[in-house]
């Protein structure tokens, strides 16, 4: 992304490091790299990637801060062909030189890394693969994210603690894998077993990959889907707005969520280890379709009845009272 100078990510508040995962390395078949990938993935559910390149809210309802615009994978591969939706003309103009790249691009990665996971759980070959299929209707999206800066710089423990300056509210993501790129400080997450949020410093040349429910659910809770938010960038940076944008990969509308147990002896072990209620949260008896859309609409405003509809909204948080 061409530069526009902003203040560094400040040096003097604590954040949450996440390991660092060489992204050529996993793509070559390294064992210590896969290692570290499978670590980062089943203890945090966050990690950096290192570039091949250098091109590189809440129960009360308060409203978020953030802009969103979704672009489908399906809607991507196929223009001018529309499948879902259509778009503004200043999507429109970029979709062949920029944002089919990118959806492709992310979708590589992102099943790179499906492949190892597939491995690392003992899954038959190809299972992960198949519930996100290229050809499969699915809600993976590209998201540009735009949060307004703030009229005055506030220091990052105000940041941390101002209820009404979360940006995005504490959140665990629906689909398989979030793949994110910003430059502006701002993304938090709720490291287990900690009460206190934790910044995640960017880092230039490296994205952030996240763990989403959908893989939470097939491995038995095995990969984690951390609860996470975003507030205003900590210090000098809060007088930016910040930009970030994200490809999710989510299964194919029709895939049936639950626990793979019957596939992988690795998920079957952990499935029989549950009580009955924790079962139950991993048989939610639903597609990744309506997963999806039960989260989404119990998260507008303008759905809203009181808490319960907030509640609704939840997925995989280990936390689900968080905000
Ligand atoms: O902008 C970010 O840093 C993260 C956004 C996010 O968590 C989301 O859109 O699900
Ligand atoms: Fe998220």
């Amino acid at each position: 992304m061409p530069g526009i100078a902003h203040p560094p990510f400040p040096n003097d508040i604590p954040t949450h490091p996440l390991l660092v995962v060489d992204y050529a390395l996993i793509k070559a078949g390294d064992v210590q790299e896969i290692e570290k990938l499978w670590k980062a993935a089943t203890e945090l559910g966050f990690w950096y990637y290192k570039a091949a390149g250098r091109n590189a809210t809440d129960e009360y309802g308060s409203q978020d801060t953030v802009e969103f615009l979704n672009v489908s994978k399906d809607d991507a591969l196929a223009y001018p062909e529309v499948i879902h939706r259509t778009y503004p003309s200043t999507v429109r103009a970029r979709m062949e030189s920029t944002i089919k790249p990118f959806v492709r691009k992310s979708l590589e990665v992102n099943n790179t890394v499906l492949s190892v996971f597939e491995k690392k759980l003992g899954l038959p070959a190809g299972v992960l693969l198949k519930y996100h299929a290229l050809e499969e209707p699915s809600g993976s999206e590209a998201r540009c994210i735009k949060n307004p800066p703030k009229r005055s710089v506030i220091t990052a423990a105000q940041a941390a603690q101002e209820k009404e300056r979360v940006a995005l509210g504490a959140h665990t993501d629906f689909g398989s894998l979030s793949f994110l790129h910003n430059r502006l400080g701002g993304l938090q997450v709720l490291p287990p077993g900690s009460d206190d949020w934790q910044y995640v410093r960017p880092l230039p040349g490296h994205a952030i990959c996240n763990v989403g429910d959908a893989l939470t659910l097939f491995s038995g809770g095995i990969l984690r889907s951390n609860l996470h938010r975003v507030v205003p960038p900590p210090g000098a940076q809060s007088a930016y707005a910040r930009w970030s944008l994200v490809f999710f990969t989510r299964p194919g509308d029709n895939i049936h969520l639950h626990a793979l147990a019957e596939e992988s002896k690795a998920v079957k072990e952990v499935v029989e280890r549950m009580t009955v209620e924790e079962r139950k949260r991993f048989e939610p008896n639903a597609t990744a379709k309506e997963w999806f859309a039960r989260r989404v609409k119990n998260q507008r405003i303008n759905n809203r009845t009181g808490p319960e509809t907030w509640r609704a909204s939840r997925g995989m948080e280990h936390k689900p009272e968080v905000i």
